[in-house]
């Protein structure tokens, strides 16, 4: 488990981590968001225990990076955004070197092919790694990350420069690991987050401003009170009976398709309830509601929303607590 207290990181004036707070909990997948100058290299780096912390704490699996850094980098594996590979070693000679770099335990031989088989590196395990394409370095920088069978895994954007075949190998690999691991991935992209994580933590300008599965993200930020629908019927009829249903706030018409069918938006002010009005209106007057969903967020809406400044309530209130603290 990873678990970031009240930590914060300041250089000079620049408040690069701002009293941020988060857990990975085991076997959990995490996805580290935001955009440039964020923070998340700098909370990365604390938690590889390559930097120190201004406040806070940073525990792996319950043990302090800075007070015990040799006990809690035991149970770190890092891959850093460009995989510290000696490309004039063989896979093998390499992963032997790792080895006994960490001082691993482990029966060698098979430990060693077992994480071969897992990343899927065997068959190029005598080959110069200078040779192999990106997405296998990157394997092989997957690897050494997990000699030494380490309970938590850091990943800095993992699939960077890598073609969309080997992104989806990458990213299936990921998802295998953390059944076993706990993994925390730092990323900008978002689709990748979306794809592999669990949960997402977004930091923006050294602060948590969201920490949440993305559908409960989505459903926060979107409210109960948004919907899309589309409507079977003569449009300025449908928008007057819309705006005539109390609670409704704006209807806007986004879409005309063919035979008097439209897509409308409807604001409902909070907590009011404008669905069965909504049926009955239309069934009274002939018309037809061929769809209604929530007009959820998509994670790139989300992205945009959280990092422009809008925090979430609930999460506003974790904020403070951490404040009083
Ligand atoms: N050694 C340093 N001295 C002064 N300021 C720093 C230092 N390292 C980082 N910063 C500042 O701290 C802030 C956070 O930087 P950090 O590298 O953690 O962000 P990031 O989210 O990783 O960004 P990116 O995605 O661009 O790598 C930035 O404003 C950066 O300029």
């Amino acid at each position: 488990m990873i678990e970031v207290v009240n930590l914060s990181k300041h250089y000079g004036d620049k408040k690069a981590v701002n009293n941020i707070s988060f857990k990975a909990e085991d076997g959990e997948v995490l996805g580290f968001l935001g955009p440039n100058g964020a923070g998340k290299s700098t909370t990365m780096n604390i938690l590889t225990g390559y930097i120190s912390c201004t406040a806070g704490k940073a525990l792996i699996d319950g043990v302090d990076i800075l007070e015990e850094p040799v006990k809690a980098k035991k149970n770190i594996g890092y891959l850093p955004e460009i995989p510290p590979l000696y490309l004039d070693m063989t896979v093998k000679e390499y992963l032997y070197f790792i080895y006994d770099l960490k001082k691993c335990k482990l029966p060698k031989i098979s430990h060693l092919q077992d994480i071969c088989s897992l990343v899927k590196i065997d068959h190029v395990y005598n080959r110069l790694i200078k040779n192999l394409s990106k997405g296998y370095k990157q394997r092989v920088g997957l690897a050494q990350a997990l000699v030494g069978n380490p309970k938590v895994l850091i990943l800095d954007e993992p699939t960077v420069g890598l073609d969309p075949k080997q992104i989806i190998e990458i990213r299936t690999l990921i998802r295998k690991l953390g059944k076993n691991h706990t993994v925390i991935l730092s990323s900008h992209i978002l689709s990748e987050v979306q794809a592999v994580c669990d949960r997402i933590v977004v930091i923006n300008e050294g602060r948590v401003v969201a920490n949440d599965t993305e559908e409960n993200l989505s459903h926060k930020l979107t409210g109960d009170n948004k919907f899309v629908c589309r409507i079977d019927g003569k449009k300025d009829t449908v928008m007057r009976l819309i705006q005539s249903i109390d609670g409704v706030d704006k209807v806007y018409c986004d879409a005309e398709h063919k035979n008097d069918i439209c897509d409308y938006r409807i604001e409902a002010a909070e907590g009011k309830e404008i669905r069965y009005e909504l049926f009955r209106k239309m069934a009274d007057n002939g018309f037809t509601i061929l769809e209604l969903k929530s007009a959820e967020m998509n994670l790139e809406d989300i992205f945009l929303k959280l990092t422009m400044g809008e925090t979430i309530p609930a999460l506003e209130e974790n904020n403070d607590e951490e404040a009083e603290n």
